[in-house]
């Protein structure tokens, strides 16, 4: 099993209809918890077992720096991204912050961050000093592509081999919306307009500027859709390609894999073209405030379980949705049955 022989795991129509059947005999309505019950559906079709194993999970925040920064498309410089990957590595980031709340471990991978990490807790898997900047040069090699994923499949079999039961992504990357926008353009051939939009928050007069700057992109790439690989490196990055390797490596092992913001439902839009039916083993924890998010979620069939207007990037928003699953973890050990209550509906 690998990147370049890749084998997905079986989705479990049948756990998923005993997991349905066990929440059928629960002491509430059918189907009462809407979507939760669809969450916990899905976890048992992906794990292919009743007993969802949830306890241990970890997110992976893959860090790396944009040559598109350069064009003024994000809201501050791109040594930042440096600052705001040493704060999640050190604990202190919204991410960490969460993750304490919802017991959840995070680990930080350099994959391509221009400047050196100052954080020993940083795991140094640099590719490059980030990519080229994409209006004038294609982000990175082929060859740096493919090694991306390569990077984020290790990374996640590492996690594995530890015992997580389920896998979260995030990521810290100045300019990295760019970079997502012009992938979901690409691959579901809609105009920049409809799926670009503020990232870490910019003026209306620099969003202008910035789509124009994706459109100039486009022209200038000529990114193949047909060819993900050819999108990834384009107009792609060091993160998004880890996070694809991540997905393939979750999809093997029967993992749930949550997805975060935008710039996951970029990286599961490559994964999808790569590797169909990939995106069943994906859990699409929230809809980012990034308007091309639904876009993408849309087209991947995947429902997300939170809408709460979130932008922040590194996992946050999946790590968020743990406690969807771990409320769903409760319901299912200690809701009593309608046959308890000596209950039955009558058709
Ligand atoms: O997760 C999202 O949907 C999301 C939406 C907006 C911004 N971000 C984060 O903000 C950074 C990218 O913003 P920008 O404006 O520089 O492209 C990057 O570090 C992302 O993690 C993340
Ligand atoms: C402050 C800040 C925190 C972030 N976390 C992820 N991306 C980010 C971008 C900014 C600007």
């Amino acid at each position: 099993m690998s990147v370049s022989e890749p084998k997905l795991s079986t989705i479990s129509q049948s756990a998923s209809f005993q997991m349905q059947e066990k929440l059928d005999n629960l002491s509430k309505p059918i189907k009462g918890l809407g979507q939760l019950e669809a969450l916990a559906d899905q976890l048992a079709a992906i794990e292919g077992r009743i007993d969802l194993q949830t306890v241990k999970r970890t997110c992976l925040v893959f860090v790396a720096d944009h040559g598109v920064v350069q064009e003024a498309v994000s809201a501050t410089s791109q040594e930042i991204s440096n600052v705001l990957a040493d704060n999640v590595a050190n604990g202190y980031a919204c991410v960490n912050a969460v993750a304490k709340s919802n017991h959840c471990n995070v680990e930080v991978i350099d994959v391509g961050l221009f400047g050196d990490s100052h954080s020993p807790k940083m795991i140094d898997r640099k590719i490059q000093r980030g990519t080229h900047n994409i209006l004038v040069k294609d982000a990175m090699s082929r060859q740096d592509a493919v090694k991306s994923i390569q990077v984020g499949y290790d990374i996640a079999q590492d996690a594995i081999s530890k015992g997580n039961q389920m896998l979260l992504i995030g990521e810290v990357g100045l300019g990295n919306t760019t970079a997502s926008s012009a992938i979901v353009a690409t691959m579901l051939s809609l105009p920049v307009d409809v799926v670009v939009d503020k990232g870490s928050d910019i003026s209306t007069k620099q969003f202008e500027h910035k789509k124009q700057i994706i459109k100039d992109v486009l022209t200038n790439r000529q990114p193949n859709k047909a060819d993900p690989i050819d999108v990834l490196s384009k107009v792609g990055g060091f993160e998004i390609g880890a996070k694809i390797g991540v997905m393939l490596a979750a999809a093997e092992n029967r993992i749930p894999l949550f997805l975060d913001g935008f710039i996951s439902d970029a990286a599961a839009l490559l994964a999808e073209a790569m590797y169909p039916g990939i995106a069943k083993h994906f859990i699409a924890s929230h809809l980012s405030k990034e308007k091309g998010a639904a876009k993408a979620l849309d087209y991947l069939g995947l429902k997300p379980l939170l809408n709460l207007g979130l932008a922040v990037g590194e996992g946050s928003g999946a790590v968020l949705a743990l406690s969807l699953v771990d409320v769903m973890q409760s319901i299912l050990t200690n809701e009593n049955t309608l046959g308890d209550l000596k209950f039955e509906y009558e058709n």
